[in-house]
């Protein structure tokens, strides 16, 4: 498999090639099993959360590691939306992404019991990768409809020009 060198903090990967769309090829971020990865990413990442941050907000499922480390680093709590409807979910905000980057749709859920997490505090998104922002844009509007506020969108990755403002400490290619 042909494979792209991406590289973060000073750890490098080798990672595979994949063609999401015909024409449009990326390398695949895996943060999954990977610490050293994750940790070199969650330090880079750690001096740009605002410092008025009071809880984090990512999603399902690449994200989780970084997200953690970079929580526990902060000393600050997290939620995750999850990717899929869980049957003990009562009354979840259900959020559409207008995504085509992996090539799927997606949509966000998040259980009540989390989005009470959210009510009325300063959060700071956190992503691996920003592409067209979409996923972004979908976590703001779970974060506005469960009574939070954004105050800053981290990734560790950014590929081509996403559609709104996102710090990012690395650039991905797309070939
Ligand atoms: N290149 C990429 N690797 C992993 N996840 C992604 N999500 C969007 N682009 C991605």
């Amino acid at each position: 498999m042909e494979t792209y060198p991406i590289a973060i903090g000073g750890v490098t990967r080798h990672v595979p090639l994949i063609e999401p769309l015909p024409g449009r090829r990326i390398p695949l971020v895996e943060f999954l099993g990977d610490p050293e990865l994750v940790r070199a990413a969650a330090e880079a990442l750690k001096p740009l959360v605002p410092s008025d941050t009071e809880i984090l907000f990512t999603t399902e499922t690449s994200p989780i590691p970084l997200t953690h480390v970079l929580a526990e680093a902060l000393g600050l709590p997290y939620v995750v939306a999850r990717r899929r409807r869980r049957p003990y979910m009562e009354d979840p905000i259900i959020q559409e992404v207008e995504t085509l980057t992996l090539g799927v749709g997606e949509v966000l859920w998040l259980d009540r019991r989390f989005a009470e997490k959210l009510l009325n505090q300063k959060v700071t998104l956190v992503s691996d990768v920003v592409a067209s922002g979409e996923t972004m844009k979908a976590m703001e509007r779970v974060v506005l409809r469960a009574g939070g506020h954004v105050v800053g969108r981290v990734a560790a990755f950014r590929q081509g020009n996403p559609s709104l403002e996102v710090v990012t400490v690395a650039e991905l290619p797309v070939l």
